[in-house]
């Protein structure tokens, strides 16, 4: 099956094969071609260029991209799509005044998402998961990574894993799973967190490897959660069986947590919200990819990540939603780029490239993924007629996408 995509405005996102991520100051350019053509062949950019040089494809789908945009896919390389309920009293309890630590102190929080989980039966739980799978391939997410981790117990785990993987099977965007059984401790663990890392380790980890159901390995490192040295236990174990660590630090407080990431090599570290000049060090010079979250620090009310000091260091930074029914229950990935320029003072060139490319290699997926590159998959966004791609930012409540291609199928 082919498409043609003529008269496109400006083709954003441009790149030749190789580029896995941009940092720093290269974060601010966006290559772009404007008035141009793009083919698809068998769910692959076969080819791209300037009108001039428009072939003829006689067995061709035509689609005239008058005045519009067209951009890779987003790439959201942190969400918790699959999850039971909602905790809509918890987001009124924390209008009225609440924080969520104290929420998370009095068994709300993850444990109130985890009893919700427990009592919901797989496929009750795959048909919750899918109606926002597809709700975000809408909103033009074209790559997505999903974490268990509202579970807490080893059926619980394998529940969520086993939705993620059944998404992945029935879905064409590209779905990587992330095992977070380090999310929180359940209640009758408390005071024996050694005994919950043992089932992780020793329970959960051997049947979720037998049954390859996930691609990296998760944890909670923060204060009242996760330790370093027990995240560090966690990352090891999850080397043991080729997973390898993506990681929530740094969400309230920072620990020497990425330090610790960065040691077992971690693919992301993921939050940010609270980054010291130790933690900027560790990170330079380093494969693990600084991920933003910056739609959660808007519905809870806590600081943006320092993302203009980290590119001013040299790092490259990633965006992505975070989407999970406690702390930002949302995965639009507009919202997302819209909110880094509106609140963390990043540029649309900077945003757009955080939320394509560098989540793309967060998922390693920079391969096939976050780019307008020939050979790699045919996921893009048409946006409808636009000034120019300010306005996706800049209209920030204003749904601009037209149509949505994932795997060269319109969504
Ligand atoms: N911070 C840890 N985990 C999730 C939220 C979990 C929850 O409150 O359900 C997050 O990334 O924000
Ligand atoms: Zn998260």
């Amino acid at each position: 099956m082919k498409i043609l995509i003529k008269n496109i405005k400006e083709l954003l996102q441009v790149r030749e094969d190789g580029i896995e991520k941009v940092s720093g100051k290269d974060m601010a350019v966006l290559p772009s071609l404007q008035n141009a053509f793009l083919l698809i062949e068998n769910n692959i950019i076969a080819d791209y260029g300037s009108m001039e040089k428009c072939p003829d494809v006689i067995d061709a789908n035509t689609i005239d991209a008058t005045g519009k945009t067209v951009l890779p896919a987003w790439c959201d390389s942190h969400t918790h799509i699959v999850y039971a309920g909602n905790r809509e009293q918890e987001f009124v309890d924390r209008i009225n005044g609440l924080s969520y630590e104290e929420i998370a102190s009095r068994g709300g929080g993850i444990l109130n998402s985890a009893k919700k989980l427990n009592e919901t039966s797989e496929e009750d739980l795959y048909l919750q998961s899918r109606s926002r799978l597809e709700e975000v391939m809408q909103q033009g997410t074209g790559a997505v990574e999903i974490k268990s981790g509202y579970g807490l117990t080893v059926d619980g785990e394998l529940k969520m894993l086993r939705v993620i993987k059944r998404l992945r099977e029935e879905y064409p965007v590209a779905i990587k799973a992330t095992f977070l059984g380090a999310h929180a401790f359940p209640t009758e663990y408390k005071e024996n967190h050694s005994a919950y890392i043992d089932l992780i380790v020793k329970e959960m980890l051997p049947k979720i490897a037998e049954e390859k159901l996930a691609d990296y390995i998760d944890a909670f490192l923060e204060t009242g959660y996760f330790s370093v040295e027990e995240t560090e236990r966690i990352m090891e174990a999850g080397k043991k069986y080729g997973l390898q660590a993506k990681i929530h630090v740094n969400q309230f407080t920072a620990i020497k947590g990425i330090e610790a990431c960065v040691k077992h090599d971690a693919l992301s570290v993921d939050h940010l919200e609270i980054v010291t000049d130790e933690d900027i060090e560790a990170l330079k010079g380093t494969k693990t990819m600084p991920v933003a979250l910056p739609t959660c620090s808007f519905f809870i009310s806590i600081p943006y990540t320092p993302a203009r000091k980290m590119m001013e260091a040299g790092l490259p930074l990633a965006l992505a939603t975070d989407f999970n029914p406690g702390t930002t229950p949302s995965g639009n990935m507009n919202l997302v780029v819209a909110t880094a320029c509106i609140k963390m003072k990043m540029t649309p060139e900077e945003a757009i490239n955080a939320a394509t490319i560098n989540g793309a290699y967060a998922m390693d997926l920079a391969k096939t993924h976050g780019s307008i590159t020939k050979g790699k998959r045919a996921n893009l966004i048409i946006t409808k007629p636009l000034t120019s791609y300010y306005q996706l930012p800049y209209a920030f409540g204003s749904n601009l996408i037209d149509s949505v291609i994932i795997e060269g199928q319109m969504i």
